[in-house]
């Protein structure tokens, strides 16, 4: 998918990936991360997602990358959260939105998250990935993991993925089985499958999906 492709979903709001409510998976396992209140948690590919207004509410400071400003733009006015733009002249093709909501801060960069580097970012405790691994196709899922991995200097996951066969319907999201789970991140994380629980695709109620959640922590 390349940026145009991102750029027109937003642009036309096609963008039933975006949840209205805080994702129950999210909820129910985030725990599992064991992560100290005040941990900083990098949520990649991150649109504007209520999920990060959860993890500040919990506590956690949130770092997010997105590659659509306006999605940015909507995810501090739909919240009410006050926000600055922080830009670098020596690096044009980045800006980072910043915002406090529940005394914990929520970072977002606008940027193609090959464009940031781990100096960037800061550092990072935790990622909770969902619908980002699963956006990206086949081909750039290698590349996506590996930066996932150097930006956040190998930090545990909550990774949320979907299964389905992928004949009956093109993507993205994209079917990803548990051998590529093991092959993107296997390296580098001890991987625990948490659940694998029947779901549906928006795009495509009649098809059989699984929905997977797994714990990636760093060896
Ligand atoms: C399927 S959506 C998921 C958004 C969010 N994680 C959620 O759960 O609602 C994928 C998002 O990634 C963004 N994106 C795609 N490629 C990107 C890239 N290379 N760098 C940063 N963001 C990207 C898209 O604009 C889109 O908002």
């Amino acid at each position: 998918m390349n940026p145009e492709f991102w750029q027109a979903r937003w642009q036309e709001k096609r963008i039933g990936f975006n949840q209205p409510d805080v994702n129950p998976l999210l909820i129910k396992y985030f725990k599992a991360l064991n992560l100290p209140i005040g941990s900083r948690v990098f949520v990649p590919l991150c649109g504007k997602s209520i999920d990060m207004v959860w993890l500040a509410t919990q506590g956690y400071d949130v770092v997010g990358v997105e590659l659509v400003e306006t999605a940015v733009q909507e995810f501090f006015t739909e919240q009410a959260i006050p926000y600055t733009v922080i830009e670098d002249a020596n690096k044009p093709n980045i800006k980072c939105y910043t915002g406090e909501i529940a005394d914990r801060s929520i970072a977002l960069w606008v940027a193609d998250i090959f464009a940031l580097s781990a100096d960037d970012m800061g550092h990072i405790d935790a990622v909770y990935d969902r619908a980002a691994l699963i956006a990206m196709p086949p081909e750039m899922r290698p590349k996506y993991s590996e930066q996932v991995r150097k930006l956040s200097n190998n930090a545990s996951q909550l990774l949320l993925t979907l299964n389905y066969d992928q004949n009956e319907w093109a993507g993205p999201p994209f079917s990803i089985s548990s051998e590529q789970v093991q092959q993107y991140y296997s390296s580098q994380y001890q991987i625990t499958e948490l659940e694998g629980e029947p779901s549906t695709l928006n795009a495509a109620p009649e098809m059989a999906v699984r929905e997977y959640v797994w714990l990636l922590l760093g060896k």
